[in-house]
């Protein structure tokens, strides 16, 4: 469903065109100006339908003040000259009057899907840091067998899915495949990292403002991917919860709703039905996210698929560096074999990435890799950590995290290390490093 705004002076043309539009499940606004349209805040419509000629100023003077949203200009004067013209200042297109309704169904289904495309791309841009093989999820082990089975089966459907997995394990991953399998897959997916995000921010970049829309409508005709859904605020989940429910939503401090046609996936490392019983986390959300459950296993139990892995995402990063020929010895590959993975396969691909960038030889061996086996993260504690020790940069952030997180914020955090907020988070998910529990944290 799209919002539409018709801008035209003529009641019986302006009523004949809301039918039409109602009756093809579109939601319609009016204004019989310029000037009135522009009280309603342009931007909130999908598309704009303005007759050119109109008291006070010309439809066209839409065009500009309405960007990005479209603007579909009718004119009653089908004289080439005045479509060609309101085409040159930046209409999408044009419809001559009287219109017939087929054209004009065809104009406006065209327009809209256009600006869905439109919108995928941004979001495809915006992700572009974060480069997925898509189509290519590796692993032949029975878990991921099964895994890969099941993102076959659902993923046509319109199923809400639940994630569940360590950091790292490939949730996000998943979604995408998901996303890739579904009829959805030419319109957006919209990732949201729900913990990156200050729960004093959520509900505007969830829901949007007056002004601006939210994530879930540049959503709208795709797939919503809330990536740590446990870590939402109550009166978010409580929006969520209608959403699901009732597939309407409120921007901030709106009462109008608004019908948005998303799919939901969610994610989480942490135990979601531990969340619900302590309080955190609404039981019925829990129950409308959880029809069809995923659950990643972690890379310690995928012993067989390290090898493939690892040779996968060395080529990956052996071309992102400009490399020439680079392999594992057989050292290297039984030592990653040992190694229990706390972070999964990001830490995995950052390890590889960190070797490649050493390694002078064409041999990767594990002395590259670097991997200690003693050394995972959970088992550092404050006690573990000796001032004198020669600390690697890792080492050094999970020092400075842990000794400073009680008092600190995680923005008073990320400010001192010199990162964002989001890559702070990450890296406590790579990591390992758990957040202290505290009440009203930001
Ligand atoms: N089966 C796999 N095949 C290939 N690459 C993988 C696989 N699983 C994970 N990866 C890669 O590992 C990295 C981490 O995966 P992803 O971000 O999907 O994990 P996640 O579980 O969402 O992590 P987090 O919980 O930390 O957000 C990504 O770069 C992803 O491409």
């Amino acid at each position: 469903m799209s919002h539409i705004l018709i801008v035209e002076d003529e009641p019986v043309i302006r009523g004949a065109l809301r039918k039409l539009l109602e009756r093809h499940d579109h939601s319609v606004a009016e204004a019989e100006s310029v000037e009135q349209a522009n009280d309603q805040g342009l931007t909130q419509y999908d598309l704009i339908i303005s007759d050119l000629r109109l008291p006070g100023e010309p439809g066209t003077a839409l065009i500009e003040v309405a960007r990005p949203v479209p603007v579909l200009i009718m004119t009653s004067y089908a004289s080439l000259r005045s479509a060609v013209d309101a085409m040159r200042e930046g209409a999408v297109d044009y419809i001559p009057k009287p219109f017939d309704h087929d054209e004009m169904l065809m104009a406006v289904e065209r327009v809209l899907k256009e600006g869905r495309i439109n919108r995928g791309n941004q979001v495809l841009r915006r992700d572009l840091e974060r480069t997925y093989p898509v189509h290519s999820m590796i692993g032949e082990c029975d878990p991921m067998r099964d895994l890969k089975h099941r993102i076959s089966r659902v993923g046509p459907t319109e199923t809400p899915v639940l994630i569940l997995g360590e950091a790292g394990t490939g949730k996000e991953l998943t979604a995408r495949a998901l996303h890739e399998h579904s009829d959805r897959a030419s319109a957006p997916l919209v990732t949201v990292h729900c913990a990156a995000l200050p729960k004093a921010l959520q509900l505007e970049e969830l829901f949007g403002s007056e002004e601006q829309p939210g994530r879930i409508e540049e959503a709208d005709g795709g797939t919503l991917f809330l990536d740590e859904v446990g870590e939402l605020d109550p009166e978010v989940q409580s929006r969520l919860l209608t959403l699901l429910e009732q597939g309407v939503i409120h921007r901030q401090d709106s009462l109008s709703p608004r019908r948005v046609d998303v799919r939901v996936i969610a994610s989480s490392q942490v135990d979601l039905p531990a969340r619900v019983s302590d309080g955190g986390f609404r039981h019925d959300l829990y129950y409308r996210l959880n029809v069809m459950e995923l659950e990643l296993p972690p890379l310690r139990e995928r012993e067989e698929d390290i090898e493939e892995l690892a040779k996968t995402l060395l080529e990956r990063s052996r071309e992102k560096m400009r490399r020439g020929e680079l392999y594992f010895t057989e050292e290297a590959l039984s030592a990653m074999q040992r190694y229990a993975w706390p972070g999964n396969v990001r830490e995995l691909e950052n390890v590889i990435e960190r070797a490649v960038i050493l390694t002078e030889e064409d041999g990767i061996g594990p002395a590259q890799l670097g991997l200690n086996p003693n050394r995972t993260p959970q088992r550092l504690s404050r006690a573990s950590l000796d001032p004198s020790e020669d600390l690697s940069l890792e080492d050094y952030f999970t020092r400075f995290v842990m000794e400073n997180q009680d008092n600190m914020t995680e923005t008073e955090l990320a400010q001192k290390l010199g990162i964002s907020r989001k890559s702070l988070w990450e890296r406590r998910q790579r990591l390992g490093i758990q957040r202290p529990k505290r009440s009203g944290r930001r």
